[in-house]
């Protein structure tokens, strides 16, 4: 079994474990109603079998279902209890009925419950949806009452929509879950120091933008030497620069044996130095790379 370094959540005590699987964009179909990605269901099986133990879904991506099907299957076949997971999954589409939302996501998940429920974005919510932020929250805090939700949280909430939140909220959200590599770094400062002040932990989507995204940027030589110095992927110096910062990572692969090798980089013997972080933070203030939510995709979140 693995050994994935487990974070503390603010509302509850409880754990979350600092890598999560992914199941959105590489995997996102969109579409709720079509059958099962067994392509899908198997990478989630291997995740969960070589020691994944943080699934990462969204009502958007269409693969509830898949996530479902691999969770039961996992479940059937390891004798394990659903406690040793924490599933993750976002509201946004119907963020006009939040509880109904919330019952159609557990039923695709077939789940009594999902250990993180977030709002998947604070953009438009008037416009788009005919609700204001404080009436999705209000909803969120009755589902975290009712028990179908563990933990409450937001996700791509700037500091404006995270001050705006606390100033009426009665529970605070626990997780944001934004972009966060370190071509946006410089960029989020204030971000995450609101964000620790409140006790809101940062969860990062997109940790391998610059190799993924935005391939020959400013970071690339100081990761790239960092790999030699420390004998690791490229991969593994990114992930750990995140993690050094206290995040949760999410990231995803059909790879089976890239997977596996992701899930050590919370191992101990491995640390990045302050030196070393610093380093990685002055290269990846040259650029300014943003993938997700941005003004063309009806985002907002461009500085
Ligand atoms: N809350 C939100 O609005 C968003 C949440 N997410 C969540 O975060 C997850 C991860 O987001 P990504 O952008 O996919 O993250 P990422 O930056 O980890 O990129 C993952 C991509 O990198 C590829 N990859 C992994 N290892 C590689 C390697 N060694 N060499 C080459 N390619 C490699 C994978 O095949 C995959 O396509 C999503 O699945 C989703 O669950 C993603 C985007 C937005
Ligand atoms: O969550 C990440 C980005 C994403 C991919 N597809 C959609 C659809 C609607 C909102 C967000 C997203």
């Amino acid at each position: 079994m693995s050994n994935v370094p487990l974070l503390t959540l603010s509302t509850n005590n409880a754990s979350i474990p600092q890598i999560a699987f992914g199941t959105g964009t590489a995997w996102y179909r969109g579409n709720n109603e079509s059958d099962i990605n067994q392509t899908l269901v198997d990478s989630i099986k291997a995740a969960l079998q070589m020691g994944y133990r943080h699934l990462d879904a969204a009502e958007v991506y269409g693969t509830e279902k898949d996530v479902g099907e691999a969770i039961k299957q996992y479940l059937t076949e390891s004798k394990e209890q659903r406690s040793s997971l924490f599933v993750t999954t976002k509201v946004f589409v119907g963020l006009g009925n939040v509880q109904k939302a919330a019952d159609d996501s557990l039923k695709r998940l077939q789940l009594d419950y999902v250990d993180l429920y977030l709002v998947h974005a604070p953009f438009s919510l008037k416009e788009k949806f005919g609700v204001t932020l404080k009436e999705v929250w209000q909803h969120m805090e009755q589902l975290l009452q009712s028990g179908k939700v563990k933990n409450i949280g937001v996700s791509n909430f700037r500091l404006q929509d995270v001050e705006e939140l606390l100033s009426f909220a009665k529970v605070k959200p626990c997780v944001n879950q934004i972009e966060f590599h370190p071509y946006v770094n410089a960029q989020s400062k204030e971000l995450l120091e609101y964000c620790k002040k409140n006790k809101i932990l940062i969860a990062s989507y997109a940790p391998l933008a610059s190799i993924i995204y935005h391939k020959d940027g400013p970071v690339d030589p100081i990761i790239e030497e960092l790999a030699k110095k420390y004998g690791k992927s490229h991969v593994h110096i990114l992930l750990k620069w995140n993690m050094s910062k206290g995040n949760v990572v999410i990231t995803t692969s059909s790879k089976p044996d890239r997977l596996k090798s992701y899930l050590t980089v919370g191992d101990e013997d491995f640390k990045l130095t302050d030196d070393d972080i610093r380093k990685i933070d002055e290269a990846g203030a040259k650029l300014y790379f943003r993938k997700y939510w941005t003004e063309e995709m009806g985002g907002k979140t461009s500085h």
